[in-house]
């Protein structure tokens, strides 16, 4: 019977609800580490992201803390560690082991899609439109072999890093080069109950390796794992190990990982820590972290019409030009394994 024109009701499915997104970062310890999500959120907020800066944290994570990042925004979401099966791995670095907590951030389903970043990372241009990759894919920038926390591996020992394949040809009597590695530091995900639970039952089947939850997450996305360019993640030790592979000036998302370099803790006295390229890039970060006008407080106190001009916002991070998805979509789709996905042209 056909519905009165009064009575005419439209079906929940039927309206289309807008994808709910979010950027990611997880806090362990009453260190320094909060000191990186003041910084991450400020960058965010200064590239003019539409998407809030959810913040998974351990217990441990003293109340004052939590506080501060909310006072900036940040959703601040306490989250239960998670421990690997136990294990005699010796991590590259000790501290590693707590970073398997992060597999956590798959439960946070009231999300379609986040971005995973690191408290070690700065975001300097705006970078929301990589939420609209294709969905079913897992997307991070590839890793780089060559540092001395790698030399453990098979591929450290030969002088062989993806970064570079054609250098030292990975020897045929070692058989397949190791599949594309992506460094865990940045990546765009979809959380799922069925992914997590499943991430965990194989977790606690799963040898620790030295790279703990980096090495865990390649080997679980292996199959669906997508490379985006080293703009959106550039490991600072790219800059000396494949600097033919960095255009500096192009760089959206720096990863403050190599040994030494964290802004927040730097002194310039470890190895490459007093190149110039570092010491501008520990400066840049520091100039975001110490502009008040980039604090939620201060600009809440502000009329709106105040805060546009109140942050000194550079002429090409005015309202990020919409980004074309196509070019980075027809990379993906047309891309074998091994391609990049090539950054959208207007990115
Ligand atoms: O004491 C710590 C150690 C790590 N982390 C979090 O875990 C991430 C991964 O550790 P880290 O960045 O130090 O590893 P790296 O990328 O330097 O290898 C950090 O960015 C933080 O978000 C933290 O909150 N407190
Ligand atoms: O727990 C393992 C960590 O492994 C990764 O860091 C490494 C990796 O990038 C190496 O390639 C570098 O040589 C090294 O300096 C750097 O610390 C992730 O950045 C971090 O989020 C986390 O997953
Ligand atoms: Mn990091």
């Amino acid at each position: 019977m056909a519905p009165e024109l009064g009575s005419l009701s439209v079906k929940p499915s039927a309206i289309a609800k807008p994808p709910s997104r979010a950027y990611v970062t997880f806090l362990a310890g009453n260190g320094d580490y909060v000191k990186g999500v003041v910084g991450l959120v400020k960058g965010l907020r200064k590239v003019k992201s539409a998407y809030p800066l959810v913040v998974a944290v351990l217990p441990d994570v003293p109340l004052e803390h939590r506080r501060i990042l909310e006072d900036q925004g940040c959703i601040v979401r306490e989250i239960e560690p998670v421990y690997p099966p136990e294990n005699q791995t010796q991590f590259a670095m000790a501290y590693y082991v707590i970073n398997y907590s992060k597999l956590r951030i798959w439960e946070f389903v009231e999300y379609d899609k986040m971005i995973y970043l690191d408290g070690d990372i700065q975001v300097y241009e705006n970078i929301d439109h990589l939420f609209d990759l294709p969905d079913g894919n897992f997307y991070a920038v590839m890793d780089c072999f060559c540092e001395k926390t790698w030399s453990h591996t098979p591929q450290y020992k030969i002088g062989y890093c993806q970064q570079c394949p054609e250098k030292v040809q990975w020897p045929a009597e070692l058989g397949q080069p190791p599949a594309l590695y992506f460094n865990a530091g940045m990546f765009v995900f979809e959380p799922s109950i069925a992914t997590y639970h499943d991430l965990l039952k194989t977790l606690m089947i799963t040898p620790p390796t030295p790279f703990a939850e980096q090495d865990f997450l390649n080997m679980y996305f292996r199959n669906i794992y997508k490379p985006i360019p080293l703009v959106y993640n550039l490991v600072l030790a790219m800059l000396w190990r494949h600097p033919e592979n960095v255009e500096l000036e192009k760089v959206k998302v720096v990863h403050y990982c190599a040994a030494g370099s964290k802004p927040w803790r730097y002194t310039g006295k470890e190895p490459n820590m007093d190149r110039e390229d570092i010491k501008m890039l520990v400066k840049k970060w520091w100039d975001i972290y110490n502009d008040e006008t980039l604090d939620l407080k201060r600009q809440q106190q502000q009329p709106p019409q105040a805060v546009a001009s109140a942050i000194p916002v550079p002429a090409d991070e005015v309202s990020p030009e919409p980004v074309s998805m196509q070019p980075f979509i027809e990379a993906l789709t047309q891309a074998g394994a091994v391609q990049f996905v090539a950054a959208p042209s207007a990115a």
